[in-house]
């Protein structure tokens, strides 16, 4: 008897899935995706969290199958580092702009707008197109696509593709060496082992401190996930019994701009949120607009490094923050918590980026995730914690942390940790 073919099973069960998907998207009132510009595109998640799973299993599917259908030379060989050099380079030249949508422009038009020789920027624009960036409906004529409409009308999507390239790309060529220089140190969260450190000689703080033009390009790029549902804060609604705490008090350490405050208050129309962070942070913060929550969010200025001044909050809450912190800062921002905390009541709640065990996670989430463990990497020598570090740490900060609860949050980047007091 023949075997069967893993090629043709694999294509009939992405053909049985793309149907099921294709229904879930049409009962939801969802059109079909479609890489036409005048074509409405559809919102998988108002498709409900089936069919992102079923989205999810699709992708790694139609992802073998496309690497079963290369040889290992063109799979090792197709990925290029260089992806990203005419994005950037199209930004640099505001090409995106330039193209105004709804209308076209030929390369001659493009090269006299932007200064450029005319094969250099059809060059640059043929590369961008074998991404699905513009297109040429007719020889020598750009128009846009989804994609490149959205870089045009985007400014956090092309800031995030000029700081990967200034700022990510050489501190990436340098991180082997920084391996190679500081073995023992690698991993250690130590910013001055970083790749990023030995390109430019500073760490990524100091940088932004140096340039504002780079500051202010660095936190446009952090909210160009901003729409992506894995990335999305509202995840932290179901990451802990928030309900349970009826009219409590949140302390949203380190909580920059109050972003999670600001989505936890909406929520949660009992709880009081107090952001703290550096004055600089906090003066960029926007005025609180949603009207049930303006009188439950108060921002305050606090270096969590000393002392801290909220006694009896029911959670000192942290986003995005331990990930940056070795383990000796991380022991001083949680020992600077402990003499305000209420022992059996008071918690502290962790919410940080997450790498998922092999096989955990869908390949294409778990590629992602890795992506960002290794930006943090290459950029401060930083990472994820998996449980047994959370709980080591905890260890070092005691006694009288009790570790209740580490845990991925299903279909995020997240994951959540939660520490009661108990007192010494
Ligand atoms: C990656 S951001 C996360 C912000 C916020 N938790 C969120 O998730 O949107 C890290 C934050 O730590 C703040 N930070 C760094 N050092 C600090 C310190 N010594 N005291 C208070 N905040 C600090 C930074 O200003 C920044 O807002």
């Amino acid at each position: 008897m023949a075997t069967a073919s893993h090629l043709i099973e694999l294509a009939n069960t992405i053909q049985t899935q793309v149907t099921e998907f294709q229904k879930l998207l049409a009962a939801s009132g969802q059109p079909d995706p479609s890489l036409d510009l005048d074509a409405p595109s559809p919102d998988f998640a108002a498709a409900g969290l089936h069919a992102q799973d079923v989205r999810s299993k699709l992708l790694d599917q139609i992802d073998e199958l496309h690497d079963l259908l290369l040889t290992p030379q063109e799979m090792l060989l197709g990925t290029a580092p260089t992806d990203f050099v005419s994005r950037h380079a199209l930004d640099r030249f505001q090409v995106y702009q330039k193209v105004p949508v709804g209308e076209t422009r030929t390369y001659t038009q493009l090269a006299e707008a932007t200064g450029l020789p005319l094969n250099v920027i059809r060059r640059l624009i043929r590369h961008a197109i074998t991404q699905r960036i513009f297109t040429e409906p007719t020889p020598d004529v750009v128009a846009h696509t989804p994609a490149s409409k959205l870089l045009a009308e985007d400014r956090n999507v092309r800031d995030y593709w000029g700081i990967l390239s200034e700022i990510v790309s050489p501190a990436a060529a340098q991180t082997a060496n920084a391996l190679s220089k500081w073995p023992q140190e690698s991993g250690s969260k130590k910013r001055e082992t970083a790749g990023f450190y030995l390109a430019t000689g500073k760490t990524v703080y100091q940088v932004l401190e140096d340039e504002p033009e780079t500051h202010n390009r660095y936190d446009s790029a952090m909210s160009a996930n901003r729409n992506n549902v894995l990335f999305s804060v509202d995840h932290i609604a179901r990451g802990f019994d928030w309900q349970s705490l009826g009219k409590g008090t949140i302390v949203d350490v380190a909580g920059g701009i109050g972003t999670v405050s600001r989505s936890l208050a909406k929520h949660f129309p009992e709880l009081n949120f107090i952001v703290q962070d550096q004055p600089e942070v906090l003066a960029q913060a926007p005025p609180v607009e949603d009207e049930s929550s303006k009188a439950r969010i108060t921002f305050m200025e606090h270096d969590m490094f000393t002392p801290q001044p909220i006694k009896d909050a029911d959670i000192y809450f942290f986003r995005r923050v331990f990930m940056e912190w070795d383990d000796d800062k991380a022991v001083q921002i949680l020992r600077n918590l402990t003499p305000g905390m209420t022992p059996g009541k008071s918690r502290v709640v962790i919410a940080d980026f997450y790498v998922p065990e092999p096989g955990e996670a869908p390949l294409w989430i778990e590629r992602k995730f890795r992506n960002s463990d290794m930006l943090t990497f290459v950029l401060s020598n930083g990472g994820s914690r998996d449980k047994e570090a959370w709980i080591k740490l905890f260890e070092k900060a005691g006694p009288g942390f009790v570790v209740k609860n580490v845990k991925p949050l299903k279909n995020s980047d997240m994951m959540i940790t939660e520490a009661l007091w108990q007192g010494e």
